[in-house]
């Protein structure tokens, strides 16, 4: 079967809300803070097509009702999600059209509880229209699970695997991880980027990914989202994400005094040596001046930036702009 054209996917100002906040979650008087009941708040964002998007967020960003909102399994409470093939996007929300090219996974493999692993598969091959029997097999060996069980005698490992060949078998032109590496020891994980990648490049599509572990998967993004407290803060290329930082080591006040004028997203010190992570891409003047001095100038990774970009009460960078907000 030919691959189907990837789907793109977008939220405008979309709003979900669960149940209501009782008066000790009620908001506190920042307005930069949602409700306990507000999972999204306002949340406004595109997702190319044919693209692997990382999708960053610390614990309760938002990230698996974000997902959950483009597969069709909820609904928001005001705004817009469409998903679809290029000119044809629309509201997945019981859209079979495109439900059935949409597969998301999450931890748990999302399995028949009493019924064989082999038996939720065949489920699986059966609504998938691009469902690739051979991919699963090979996946399933590579993984080492044992289908003729049932989920609840499979270790949580083998489970993400059986989540992993699922997401990889259906062939899906939108195919969402919702942090499927969970349970998976560091060389199955490594074993599942590889497949990712691999099939990805065979059958191009649109891949989206959410993981706590971005040192190890920033490789295959592309693009970046980062959802902090219900909303957006970044929607971009990895490596317009990774040009909003750099680092500075050395002698204290050789460091601070190249820093001067820069924002200090973080500071690190080690006996005399210092190490600042510093907002922005340095310009050829302050690399010269810094390296005259002693310092050297080092780049910072997605894990970093994310951390820095999300903590509690750090200023944040607006996004696309380098305006600053609290
Ligand atoms: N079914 C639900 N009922 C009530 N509140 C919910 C429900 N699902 C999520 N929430 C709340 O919505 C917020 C966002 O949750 P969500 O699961 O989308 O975050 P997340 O970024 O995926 O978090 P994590 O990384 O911890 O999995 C959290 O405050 C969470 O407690």
């Amino acid at each position: 079967m030919p691959t189907p054209e990837p789907f793109g996917a977008r939220l405008d100002d979309v709003v979900v809300r669960y149940g209501r906040a009782t008066p000790a979650q009620e908001p506190a008087h920042d307005p930069g803070q949602r409700d306990a009941a507000t999972a999204l708040a306002g949340a406004t964002v595109a997702f190319r097509p044919g693209v692997i998007t990382g999708v960053l967020g610390r614990n309760g960003a938002g990230k698996t009702t974000m997902l959950q909102l483009l597969a069709g399994l909820t609904r928001p409470t005001s705004g817009t999600v469409v998903v679809g093939p290029e000119g044809a996007l629309g509201d997945p929300w019981e859209d079979a059209r495109l439900t059935s090219g949409t597969q998301l996974v999450r931890e748990s493999g999302d399995l028949m509880e009493d019924e064989r692993v082999r038996t939720s598969l065949g489920y699986y091959a059966a609504v998938r229209p691009c469902w690739d029997e051979e991919l699963a097999g090979r996946l399933l060996d590579r993984f080492e699970v044992d289908v003729r069980k049932k989920p609840t005698a499979l270790s949580r490992g083998k489970l993400s695997a059986v989540g992993a060949t699922v997401a990889l078998a259906s062939r899906a032109p939108l195919t969402i991880f919702d942090e499927v590496y969970l349970g998976m020891d560091a060389p199955t994980r490594y074993a599942f980027y590889d497949e990712i990648l691999a099939d990805y490049a065979a059958h191009p599509r649109t891949i989206l990914l959410s993981s706590h572990l971005v040192e190890e998967a920033e490789r295959l993004f592309e693009d970046v989202v980062v959802i902090d407290r219900g909303r957006v803060l970044l929607a971009e290329s990895a490596d317009e994400m990774r040009s909003r930082g750099f680092s500075l080591t050395g002698p204290a006040s050789a460091v601070e005094r190249a820093a001067a004028g820069r924002r200090v997203l973080h500071r690190q010190q080690l006996g005399g040596t210092v190490q600042l992570t510093l907002e922005g891409t340095p310009d050829d003047g302050e690399l010269a001046a810094a390296r005259a001095a002693g310092v050297e100038v080092g780049g910072v990774g997605l894990q970093d930036l994310f951390v820095r970009l999300t903590e509690p009460r750090a200023e944040h960078v607006a996004p696309n702009s380098k305006e600053t907000v609290r």
